[in-house]
């Protein structure tokens, strides 16, 4: 049982943390039929490229700062329900462009969920900025140059999610560019559809402390001792790898083979209606399923803490509540890296509020 344990996230998508029953609701309340994508109270989609026309309409049901904070405050306070003292959420203020709210309600909406969340629950919460790769290397740029822009201070982070096969990291470096110029976090999807090139490309061309998923590296023996050494924390998302079909179970799941590697990992829920997911059931399979200890758990949300985009202040107060044994769970590798590899200065910005870099 793992539901007593203290939990972090730092990879899961608001519009995917929706869960069928709010959407339904949102459908009602702007009419719109749902039959292509919602049945029998579950999303339906039969593979990746499936998923994220999915997850695009049921975001479309999503359509003013209202809903927004609704939608936040109802994930962050079931996540503190069940034990979570820390989320980053990863959102797109593309999107609320695309729908007619604006980028800055979208965001203030979501901004007002996490401060109802935190009031009533206590859990901390930050906004990651993500491009959308599909969109095309123009839109991924806007979103950085928006994040960049952002005075917010909850906004501290930059990603790119999307479709990974389309086009190379290469394509998008410029984004990375101005968000890094910008102080921000960096951690861009790689290695979850695509092979260990994929995360090669991230790690040669972006640079980021964090990887989304990054579980393909496994494949190249090499590329695993480069994570390691780097010290690359990898954000797992076993349902969701499960799910979409990258690994048919949890046994063959290669979370186990990179944390004995010492690769630094954590656990995260993606988008967990769509994957019949939670965060607490991410965790309860990690140790259920794939036998990790309580001590092995714990350095795991230790580790995600330890790579949050937040200030030092902030994540000093969230590792003081952890339990001792994380420390000693941690693989070797990760504790000879200890916390040295994400203090790097970061150029122009003061960064204080935007966690470490590498
Ligand atoms: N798992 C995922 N991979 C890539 N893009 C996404 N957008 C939402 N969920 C995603
Ligand atoms: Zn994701």
């Amino acid at each position: 049982m793992t539901r007593h344990l203290l939990k972090a996230e730092i990879h899961c998508h608001i519009e995917g943390a929706a869960p069928p029953v709010l959407a339904a609701k949102q459908a009602d309340k702007y009419g719109v039929d749902t039959t292509g994508f919602l049945r029998d109270g579950a999303y339906v989609w039969n593979d990746f490229s499936e998923f994220l026309v999915c997850y695009d309409r049921v975001a479309a049901l999503f359509r003013t700062d209202a809903d927004y904070a609704l939608l936040t405050e109802s994930y962050l306070t079931e996540l503190a329900g069940a034990n979570t003292i820390y989320s980053e959420i990863i959102v797109s203020p593309d999107h609320g462009d695309r729908i007619g709210l604006g980028a800055d309600a979208y965001l203030s909406g979501i901004c007002e969920g996490i401060r109802r969340a935190g009031e009533k629950t206590g859990i901390e919460a930050r906004i990651i900025v993500t491009g959308e790769r599909h969109f095309g290397p123009d839109s991924v740029i806007a979103a950085a140059e928006y994040a960049a822009r952002s005075q917010n201070p909850l906004v501290t982070g930059f990603n790119m999610a999307g479709e990974e096969r389309m086009g190379r990291v290469a394509d998008y470096a410029r984004a990375f560019d101005i968000a890094r110029d910008a102080g921000l976090g960096l951690t861009i999807h790689a290695g979850e559809v695509c092979g260990p090139f994929s995360v090669i490309d991230a790690l040669d061309l972006v640079r980021p402390s964090r990887l989304g998923h990054g579980v393909r590296a496994v494949e190249d023996p090499e590329l695993v001792a480069r994570l390691r050494d780097l010290g690359t924390v990898l954000e797992v998302c076993p349902g969701s790898n499960v799910a979409l079909n990258v690994y048919p179970d949890f046994h063959h799941h290669p979370l186990r083979r990179l944390h004995k590697e010492g690769v630094r990992v954590c656990l995260n829920s993606d988008d967990p209606p769509f994957f019949h997911t939670s965060l607490e059931r991410e965790y309860e399979i990690a140790s259920s399923v794939m036998g990790f200890s309580d001590a092995e758990i714990n350095a795991m949300t230790r580790t995600a803490i330890e790579a949050a985009f937040v200030d030092e202040a902030t994540r000093q107060r969230l590792l003081e509540r952890l339990p001792d044994d994380t420390l000693a769970a941690q693989p070797r590798a990760n504790q000879a890296q200890g916390l040295a590899v994400f203090r790097q200065p970061i150029k122009k910005r003061n960064i204080n509020n935007r966690g470490r870099q590498f």
